[in-house]
């Protein structure tokens, strides 16, 4: 038999799956159409997910695994900062260490246990780098300059300035106001830049912020391949870089940052080495469910033999979400 887990990052929904533990290893097809078919809101299992999480061994040094991402259309990412604090505890947990590193498409992440953001909240950071800014590496086109970095992008919005920040996923971020952030904008020009488009022709993941404070801010995002999500962990943490360089006044390098999203909140810290910048992501890892289920339906993505068991671990999450709402009071 074959174990899944359901889990989250502020309520950016996965399932797990550990390719060590099977008999037989998914092939990338398979993942793929696995990917598809459990995490579809109406055909999948627990009212579906963001995407499928694959961990696998890692022979790089001092990683104890390594992470790949399928988006709920089968696209692949190259990160997911969400995703890996569920990875980070998956495997802490497995090999009882609570330093470490895992591999992701692009490159070596370092992750670590922390202190819980509320009781029973297991809590986990992660690195989210590299960090770029150039067109080639979103990659962006017809935006007038080799960097879009707070500037306008008529095409898109009157009114709006646009930052582009690959982290190494490709996001699309713009400060806005709360009559904004609340309009049909977001959703109208996610969807058209994730259909061929000749500005992001790989398709890019749109954030609009509010910001509510100094060092605090509100990020609502539609996410490539999925759609709109309650939170994007990478998009989070591109987004107080963003704040970082736009809004010098307000928002501080090095500070935690206090991230409000649909999910529930996280904290980011960013980090200027000469120019070189990385973020620290801080947020729930928290497992919903486990799902076991005949190895063979797997391979065929067949889903109807699952037995499902929640873990009991939401009930703190939601607490903690209901702490946050009455702090806004
Ligand atoms: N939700 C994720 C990002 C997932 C990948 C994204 N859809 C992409 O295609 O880049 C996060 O928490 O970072």
């Amino acid at each position: 038999m074959a174990q899944l887990l359901k889990v989250h990052g502020s309520q950016n929904q996965f399932f797990i799956l550990d390719q060590t533990k099977l008999k037989t290893k998914l092939t990338q097809p398979e993942l793929v159409a696995l990917t598809k078919q459990i995490t579809d809101p109406t055909k999948g299992l627990l009212d579906g997910a963001d995407g499928v999480l694959v961990i696998d061994h890692s022979d790089h040094p001092g990683a104890l695994g390594s992470m790949e991402v399928i988006n709920t259309d089968g696209s692949i990412a190259s990160m997911c900062g969400n995703g890996l604090r569920t990875v980070a505890r998956y495997l802490s947990d497995k090999y009882q260490q609570d330093t470490f590193k895992v591999e992701t498409l692009d490159s070596d992440l370092s992750v670590h246990r922390e202190a819980e953001l509320a009781a029973g909240v297991p809590t986990f950071s992660v690195e989210i780098s590299p960090v770029s800014f150039d067109k080639a590496s979103l990659p962006f086109d017809h935006l007038g300059g080799d960097t879009l970095i707070d500037k306008e992008a008529p095409a898109f919005a009157q009114e709006l300035k646009f930052t582009a920040i690959a982290v190494p996923n490709p996001h699309l971020i713009s400060f806005v106001s709360s009559e904004v952030l609340h309009s049909n904008l977001l959703g109208r020009l996610g969807k058209q830049l994730n259909q061929p488009n000749q500005y992001f022709p790989d398709g890019v993941n749109v954030s609009f912020a509010q910001i509510l404070d100094h060092n605090q801010l509100f990020v609502r995002t539609y996410e490539r391949g999925v759609g709109f999500t309650n939170a994007c962990g990478t998009g989070m943490s591109a987004t107080s870089l963003a704040f970082c360089l736009n809004y010098p006044q307000t928002a501080d390098f090095e500070k935690p940052i206090s991230v409000y999203n649909p999910g529930g909140m996280v904290k980011t810290r960013v980090h200027d080495d000469n120019r070189t910048y990385h973020i620290d992501l801080i947020g729930n890892a928290t497992f919903t469910h486990q799902i076991t289920i005949p190895d063979a339906d797997l391979h065929v993505h067949q889903l109807h033999r699952a037995k499902i068991k929640a873990t009991g671990e939401q009930r703190n999450y939601l607490n903690f979400v209901n702490q946050l709402k009455q702090q806004e009071v």
